[in-house]
This record gives structure tokens, sequence and C-alpha cells, in this order.
């Protein structure tokens, strides 16, 4: 996105990236032909689009308003826009981006570029700033591995919900330490410091009451958020925690290392060079127990020519770029009169 000119820039309008996630959706607003570093006009926040969370109509509505609010806060109109791109969590299939794509078109004018996908290629997009090409790890509540070529092969590993086998998630993790303290309560099981650890993270004083607070409300997330108690414990020498951790990163390598063997991104030698965008809040540092590292270790043992990549940018800005860049190959041919 560098520009090397002084003079004032030109105002070509503005393109739109979002990211919509179950739990947020997040729309930036970026001028097309900015120059140097990426600057956002606005940053728009709202609700899940996830369509299989909360419906067809209620994720549209979210789209709509945020992209609508994104644009308010830019001081911008509709007319201004130059490309979208909506990167959404649920759209796994053809017909989920047709869906999307048919009422885009309907909301904006004709010459308007759209591109629809799932959130993690906005992932990958924030790590490569905007080239498509490479492989994103995302661990967060969920987990999933994509990958695309240089020529436009995708693949996936996971990413279908914990029931799925989406192991090495937070919601994974957090799960089989639930379970481990209920094991070693009722003799099943080893002894482990995630009982007091567990029990004093979430007030409780017995694990019977475990039982009560997990009904109580067992949304993935609520879960997934005593990975921190689950690292704490393996740096305090527990083995049941360390275990959890070190079989959550052999799965989450698992799925690079699939979506890597399918696409060849090492090429046909397997030592190639090749992006892996590393994303979410079980992948960030912790200086004791990095369970990022260890993925990026374990896979380096197969592909030794990953590049692991902490993006700088957030996925929506991702999706701006993927926007933008997609504006940049029509201009030049706009450029070149057809
Ligand atoms: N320091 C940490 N070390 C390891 N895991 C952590 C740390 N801090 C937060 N987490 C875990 O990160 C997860 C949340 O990450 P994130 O916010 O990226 O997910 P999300 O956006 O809610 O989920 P998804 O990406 O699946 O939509 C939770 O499981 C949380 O316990």
């Amino acid at each position: 996105m560098d520009n090397h000119t002084n003079g004032p820039i030109e105002d070509l309008g503005v393109v739109l990236g979002v990211d919509g996630g179950t739990t947020n959706t997040v729309c930036v607003c970026l001028p097309y032909g900015s120059t140097g570093q990426v600057k956002c006009l606005s940053r728009a926040v709202a609700g899940s689009s996830n369509r299989n969370s909360v419906g067809e109509n209620a994720a549209m509505e979210t789209l709509e308003n945020v992209m609508k609010e994104a644009l308010s806060m830019a001081e911008r109109d509709w007319s201004e826009v130059r490309a979208v791109c909506l990167a959404v969590s649920g759209v796994n299939h053809p017909s989920d981006q047709k869906r999307l794509l048919d009422w885009l078109r309907m909301k904006f004018p004709s010459h308007v570029k759209f591109y629809v996908e799932n959130d993690a290629v906005a992932a990958l997009a924030s790590g490569t700033m905007g080239k498509l090409h490479g492989c994103v790890l995302i661990a967060g509540t969920g987990s999933i591995a994509y990958g695309i070529t240089e020529d436009g092969r995708e693949a996936r590993a996971a990413g279908a919900g914990p029931v799925l086998g989406d192991w090495g998630s937070g919601y994974g993790i957090a799960a089989q330490a639930l379970t481990a303290v209920i094991k070693a309560h009722d003799g099943r099981g080893p002894l482990t410091r995630l009982t007091d650890n567990i029990l004093k993270e979430l007030q409780l004083s017995s694990p019977d009451e475990v039982i009560g607070w997990t009904y109580a409300d067992a949304s993935w997330a609520r879960i997934a958020a005593l990975v921190p108690v689950v690292v704490s414990s393996a740096i305090e020498g527990d083995e049941v925690a360390n275990k959890i951790l070190h079989e959550s990163v052999c799965d989450l390598a698992d799925c690079v290392i699939a979506v890597v063997r399918r696409l060849q991104l090492c090429g046909e030698d397997g030592k190639g060079r090749f992006p892996l965008v590393m994303v979410g809040g079980v992948l960030e540092s912790n200086k004791k127990w990095d369970i990022g590292k260890e993925v990026t270790k374990c896979i380096s043992k197969v592909y030794p020519g990953i590049n692991p990549i902490q993006p700088e940018v957030e996925p929506a800005v991702g999706a701006a770029l993927l926007a933008w860049h997609m504006c940049t190959k029509e201009g030049k041919t706009v450029q070149n009169g057809t």
C-alpha cells in the first residue's frame, strides 16, 4: 500500500472490510488510494453476524448496520464505496457465499466489487497485509486452520465446533480441564492442582458445584475462559494440566499440517517457505508456557519452512485490505479502458 507521491491525495472513494464473528462484528473503512501506513477512517462494532447463531435476517441486519455506522463515522455514504469484503463466520459453503453476494448486490451500486468469505480469510490477510497465500491458525474459543495457494486452491481443517473435533481450541482445553477435575473427584483420574485452581477461579467450594456451574450456562466462551487457569496450573508443574496442553498443541499442529499437506504449501519436497499467521487468545504468548510457540515448534519438525506471523492489524483491516487489492486490480483494468 505504499505510495511514493508527495502531492495531495486524490479522493478515490473508500473500501469496507468486515470481520463477522460469533460474538462481535467489526467493520473498518479505509480510503481507497490511501498512502503509506494503513490508516482507518473509521471502525464500527456490532454483535454477532453468524447466521448459524442468530439466524439469517438478524445476521444481515447486523452486517448492514455495522457498515452503515462505519460509513457514517467516516462521513461517507454508500455511493463512495468501491469494494466490500465480508469475512463472516458461518460462511462455509458456496451457497452461503451466494446468499450474501446477492444481498450485497441489492444494497450497493453495480460497479462495487464484492468479496465474501469465511472469517478465517480475513485473519490470514491481516498477517499477510492482504496477500492471499499461506495458512492461518485461529485458536480462540473455537479453532480452525485455513490455507490458500497462490493459484487460489483452498483447504481447511477443524472449525466445525467442539462436538466435531475442535480440540486445541479454548473450549477444548477448558472442557478437558473441567473433566479432569470431575474425574479426580470421583476417583477415575489422578489428583490435580486444576481442582483447587479452578474452584478458586469460579469461587466454588467443591467439585460437586462444578456440575451445577456448567449446567447453569454451557456457552462455549464461558467455558473457554478457563484456559489461563490451565496454563498457570501447568506452570506450577501439574502433570494433568501439562498433558492437556501438550495434547492440545499436537491437535492444533495437526490442523495446520493437514492443510499444508493437502495444498502442498511447502512444495513437493516439503521444504518450501510459507507464511503461517497465528491468531487468537490461546496462541497469545505466555512467557513460561507458550502454546503458540510450542505449536510452531511442532509444525516445523514436519515443515521447517514455516514463517510464523503474529498480525499487527486486526482481521477487519485484513478484510479491508482484500477489498483494497480487489479495487487495485480492477483500477488497472479501468485505466486500460476495458
Ligand atoms: N494468556 C492466555 N493464554 C492462553 N489462553 C488465553 C490467554 N488469554 C485468553 N486466553 C483464551 O483465549 C480464548 C479467547 O480467545 P479469543 O478472544 O481470540 O476468542 P474468540 O474471539 O472469543 O473466539 P473465536 O475466535 O473462536 O470466535 C479463551 O479460551 C481464553 O481463555
